[in-house]
C-alpha cells in the first residue's frame, strides 16, 4: 500500500469506529479487525501502520469527531508528513480543502472532563488517561514465585509495585508462551493486582467473589488463599463467567462457579448468607481508568449511563453486605476514577448500612480518597480504580 493509502485506510476504519460509537456498535477492536479481515492482501507493516494511525485518531479526539476524515485532519495539523498525504493520489485521501472540518483536541468529552475535575483530577490526570497502558503480569504463586517466573521469560521483565507482578515491553505476545499455557501467570494490570489485596484473603478463608467476570481477581483470590478454604465466583454473565473454568484449570486454582439470576442474587446465596469472611465487588462500571486500553469508550458513555451504572454498584454492594459474616471484609472496587462510581458510591453505602465501618487502607501504589483509595494512570502508571475496605461490626 502507498502511504497515502493507509491514510485513507485509516480514515475508512475510523468511520465504522464513529458510527458504532454513536449506536453503541461494535467495539474499534473487533471493527479493524473485521476490516482487515476482509481485505488479506493488505501486509503486517501496513496493518501496524493503519492500526497506530487509527488510535492516534482516537486518542486525539475528545470528543466524538463528526468524520474519520476530521479525526485524522486533528492529527494533520501538527504533522506536516501526514497533511502532505492527502494528496489526491489513487486510493488516497482528497487534498484538504481551507474551511473542511477538523476534529477537536482533547483528552474526553466536556461533560467527562468536569466529572474529572470535580473527582479532583486535574489536567495532566486527564490527558494520561490518553496513554499507553504497559503489559503486566501476575506470577501465579500457587505454581511459581515472581522471581523464578522472571528468570524464566524470554525477555527482562521489571518487578512492578504489585507484589506478584511484572512488567514487560507493550505488544509482548506473552499469552503465546509455554509459560502461559502451564498456568505459570496471568496478564494483569498491576492495579487490578493491588485492588485484589485490598481484600486481604487468607488460606482457609470462606471468600466470594461476587462480580467475577472471566475471574481475572478470582484466580488472583485462589493464589492468596492457597487454595484453602471456600473460594466462590458468581456473575450474572454467562458467557463470561464460562471463561473462568478453564483459566482456573490452566492456573491449578480451585474455585466454585455460581450463575446468578439478576435480581434473585441474594435469594440464589442463601446459604452464604451472613457466612463470607470477605467479599469482593469488582462493581460493574464505565471504566474510566481503563482508557488506555480502549480509548474509544470516552466516545459511547453518557450522564445517563454513569447513573445506571451507579445503580448496578448500588444494588451489588447490598447484596455483597447481606453474605459478609460480623468482623467480615466487603472490598469494592471500580474501574471508574469518577467520585460518582465511588467514593459517592460509598458514602451512600455507609448511609444505608450503619453495621458497616470503613478502614484505613495502606497499599503499595496510589493514595488515599475519600475513605478509599485511589490509583490512577498518572500517579501509578496502572489502570485507574478506586476501591474501599469495610468491615462488619
Ligand atoms: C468489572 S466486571 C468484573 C471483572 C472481573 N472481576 C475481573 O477481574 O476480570 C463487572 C462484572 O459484574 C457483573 N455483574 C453485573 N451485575 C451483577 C450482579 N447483579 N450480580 C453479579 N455480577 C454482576 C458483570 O457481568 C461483569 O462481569
Amino acid at each position: 500500500m502507498t502511504p497515502a493509502a493507509r491514510v485513507q485506510a485509516a480514515i475508512d476504519i475510523l468511520d465504522g469506529v464513529i458510527a458504532a460509537a454513536r449506536g453503541q456498535g461494535a467495539s474499534a477492536d473487533r471493527l479493524a479487525a473485521e476490516w482487515f479481515r476482509q481485505r488479506r492482501f493488505v501486509g503486517s507493516k501496513d496493518r501496524r501502520a493503519i492500526r497506530e494511525l487509527v488510535w492516534a485518531a482516537i486518542r486525539a479526539c475528545g470528543e466524538v469527531p463528526v468524520s474519520g476524515r476530521a479525526a485524522v485532519l486533528r492529527l494533520a495539523q501538527d504533522d506536516p508528513d501526514l497533511a502532505a498525504r492527502f494528496d489526491g493520489s489513487p486510493y488516497g485521501p482528497a487534498p484538504i480543502c481551507a474551511d473542511e472540518p477538523v476534529a477537536l483536541a482533547g483528552a474526553m468529552p466536556g461533560w467527562l472532563a468536569k466529572a474529572m475535575a470535580a473527582s479532583g483530577l486535574g489536567e495532566a490526570e486527564q490527558a494520561a488517561l490518553m496513554g499507553r497502558a504497559p503489559l503486566d503480569l501476575r506470577a501465579n504463586t500457587l505454581k511459581i514465585d515472581r522471581d523464578s517466573l522472571a528468570a524464566r521469560l524470554p525477555v527482562a521483565a521489571e518487578p512492578v509495585v504489585a507484589p506478584h507482578g511484572l512488567r514487560l515491553p507493550m505488544g509482548t505476545p506473552a499469552e503465546t508462551w509455554p509459560e502461559f499455557a502451564q498456568g505459570l501467570f496471568e496478564v494483569q494490570d498491576a492495579g487490578s493486582q493491588i485492588a485484589c489485596e485490598a481484600l486481604g484473603a487468607r488460606p482457609g478463608e470462606n471468600v466470594v467473589d461476587l462480580c467475577a467476570g472471566a475471574g481475572g481477581k478470582t484466580l488472583a483470590l485462589a493464589a492468596a488463599m492457597h487454595n484453602t478454604g471456600r473460594l466462590l465466583a458468581c456473575d450474572i454473565d454467562r458467557p463470561r463467567l464460562s471463561r473462568l473454568a478453564p483459566r482456573a484449570e490452566r492456573a491449578g486454582a480451585l474455585v466454585e462457579t455460581r450463575l446468578l439470576n439478576p435480581g434473585k442474587e441474594t435469594e440464589m446465596l442463601a446459604d452464604w448468607r451472613g457466612q463470607a469472611d470477605a467479599v469482593l465487588v469488582d462493581a460493574p462500571c464505565s471504566g474510566t481508568g481503563t482508557w488506555r486500553r480502549n480509548p474509544e469508550a470516552r466516545w459511547r458513555l453518557s450522564p445517563s449511563a454513569i447513573a445506571r451504572y451507579q445503580q448496578m454498584q448500588a444494588q451489588v454492594l447490598d447484596v455483597a453486605a447481606g453474605l459478609v459474616r460480623p468482623g467480615g471484609r466487603l472490598v469494592f472496587i471500580t474501574c471508574s476514577l469518577i467520585d460518582a462510581e465511588g467514593a459517592d458510591g460509598l458514602d451512600a453505602f455507609l448511609a444505608s448500612h450503619p453495621d458497616f465501618t470503613c478502614e484505613q487502607l495502606a497499599m503499595p501504589a496510589g493514595r488515599a480518597h475519600r475513605g478509599g483509595w485511589r490509583l490512577s494512570p498518572y500517579h501509578d502508571d496502572t489502570d485507574g480504580f478506586f476501591f474501599a475496605r469495610l468491615v462488619r461490626l
